[in-house]
């Protein structure tokens, strides 16, 4: 029976490097799949993973019907017998329905791969509606890690190093841009680090600070 399944975790933690092998390893097997991403920050209709694999993929946009698109390619004669789903946090809550009514109508599997929370520890529309439908919720084994070391759990903007709390819950970035010279960037942080708001950036200063000097 085929599955509604969500892959998540924090940034970088390889989601999308496993949605490539996912599809490889399907792929492999005589099955035919479909690609899809919203979004990703090598730009349109691609899948890039920070280990340097990328691979074309349908872009998916404010207007795509998931259920449509693969109704039509069936019609067609295409061989649709799984989806991979990147960046799929920031599908709209329809699109995932879309995808469930997918698996349960045409026994297509899906294999969704995103973020759960934003910048402000907020669910992304899409993928609440993902964790409300999935069969199975699989959390990454490659665990992030926060720079004091402790499981990352918490994705943090920031700005100059300095977390942020105010802004769109989209803007597309990387984990570490802001240092090298990008206006925005990411960085994965346990839930203590997070709260705080103490990046790395932020625990470096705090430890140069004569306020944290010993004193003789
Ligand atoms: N130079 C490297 N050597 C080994 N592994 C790396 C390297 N750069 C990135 N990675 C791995 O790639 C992961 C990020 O993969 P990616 O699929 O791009 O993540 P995500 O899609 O979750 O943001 C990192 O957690 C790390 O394990
Ligand atoms: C936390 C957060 C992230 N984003 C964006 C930044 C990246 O473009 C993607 C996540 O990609 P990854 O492959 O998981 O690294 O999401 C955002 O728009 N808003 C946020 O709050």
């Amino acid at each position: 029976m085929a599955e509604l399944v969500f892959f998540s975790g924090t940034m970088d933690c390889g989601k999308s490097t496993l949605a490539l092998q996912m599809d490889h390893n399907h792929a492999a097997r005589g099955r035919g799949g479909l690609v899809f991403t919203r979004d990703d920050r090598a730009g349109e209709a691609v899948v890039s993973s920070r280990l340097g694999l990328r691979r074309r993929a349908v872009e998916v946009a404010d207007g795509t019907d998931l259920w449509a698109e693969v109704g039509r390619r069936r019609t067609a004669g295409e061989r649709v017998d799984y989806l991979v789903c990147d960046e799929a946090q920031f599908y709209s809550a329809a699109q995932v329905e879309q995808l469930a009514r997918v698996v349960d109508e045409l026994d297509v599997d899906v294999f969704a791969f995103g973020i759960t929370t934003d910048f402000r520890t907020r669910l992304f529309p899409g993928s609440q509606r993902l964790l409300e439908l999935a069969d199975r919720v699989q959390v990454l084994q490659v665990e992030a890690l926060c720079w004091c070391g402790a499981r990352a759990t918490h994705n943090a903007r920031t700005v100059g190093g300095a977390m942020v709390v105010e802004g769109e819950q989209v803007v597309v970035g990387d984990v570490g841009a802001d240092a090298q010279g990008g206006d925005v960037g990411y960085e994965v942080l346990c839930r203590r680090h997070h709260r705080q708001g103490r990046t790395a950036a932020a625990a470096r200063a705090a430890a140069l600070s004569p306020d944290v000097l010993p004193f003789g």
